[in-house]
């Protein structure tokens, strides 16, 4: 077993527990190192988390929040992960976290891909807190099975990539492996009975590349805590 599992009658539920497992962890992280950081997800599985996490009386002015992915669009539009961190988590006890973009002004996502890499590097590795969320073809931040790119994101030495999945409407910026699995903690949040299923055919397959999530899974790193709801 590579991963320990949580579940919870509901997603307030949930939210509530994994909000509080992790302000433990980066309280303790900011105990002994005085700052944290903490990498999110997107999509609409983690704002019921952010609402939590938001409420929580921590140090947010030693805590950087980064998104592990982000589609290449500016900050202001719905897809933006980097704007869903502003609007739902970074506010009111966390206002004054520091948020770092893998979003650059760049119009290709390739020519910003060093400058996001060094705001990463910035925040420096390990990583204290990672919490990644699951689409149902078993892709985890934005390492997607259909990206022309995966193989060479998989093992790439960089900790931003660029993926152009065609599943996907935008290209993405990406956090790797090499930078997801160096982390002291790391969170998988999903919900419902669909990917309750999904993540048992994770486990189940050897194929990383058909189901990206098991590189969290099964690569080197800390042990995967999966929090999960109806
Ligand atoms: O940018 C993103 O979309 C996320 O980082 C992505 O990896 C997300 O966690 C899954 O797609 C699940 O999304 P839902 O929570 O919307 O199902």
């Amino acid at each position: 077993m590579a991963h320990d599992w949580f579940e919870f009658p509901d997603r307030d539920a949930l939210a509530a527990a994994l909000g509080a497992r992790i302000g433990e962890r980066l309280a303790e992280a900011i105990d002994t190192r005085k700052q944290a950081s903490l990498v999110v997800s997107g999509g609409r599985t983690p704002v019921r988390l952010f609402g939590a996490l938001s409420k929580l009386p921590l140090n947010w002015s030693s805590i950087h929040v980064l998104p592990a992915d982000e589609r290449w669009v500016d900050e202001q539009e719905a897809a933006s992960n980097v704007g869903l961190i502003r609007r739902e988590l970074v506010r009111d006890q966390a206002a004054a976290a520091h948020v770092i973009s893998l979003k650059t002004p760049h119009t290709l996502p390739e020519s910003g891909q060093m400058v996001a890499e060094a705001r990463v590097a910035e925040v420096g590795f390990p990583l204290d807190v990672v919490v990644l969320g699951m689409g149902n073809d078993g892709h985890t931040a934005s390492l997607f099975p259909d990206a022309p790119e995966l193989t060479g994101v998989l093992d790439s030495d960089h900790a931003c990539e660029v993926v152009r999945p065609p599943s996907q409407p935008t290209a993405r910026m990406t956090l790797t492996p090499v930078a997801l699995n160096n982390a002291r903690h790391q969170f998988l949040h999903i919900e419902g009975d669909d990917k309750r299923e999904t993540f048992e055919r994770a486990i189940a397959d050897r194929d990383v590349e058909a189901m990206p999530v098991r590189t969290v899974l099964f690569d080197r790193g800390p042990r995967l805590q999966v929090y999960w709801s109806p």
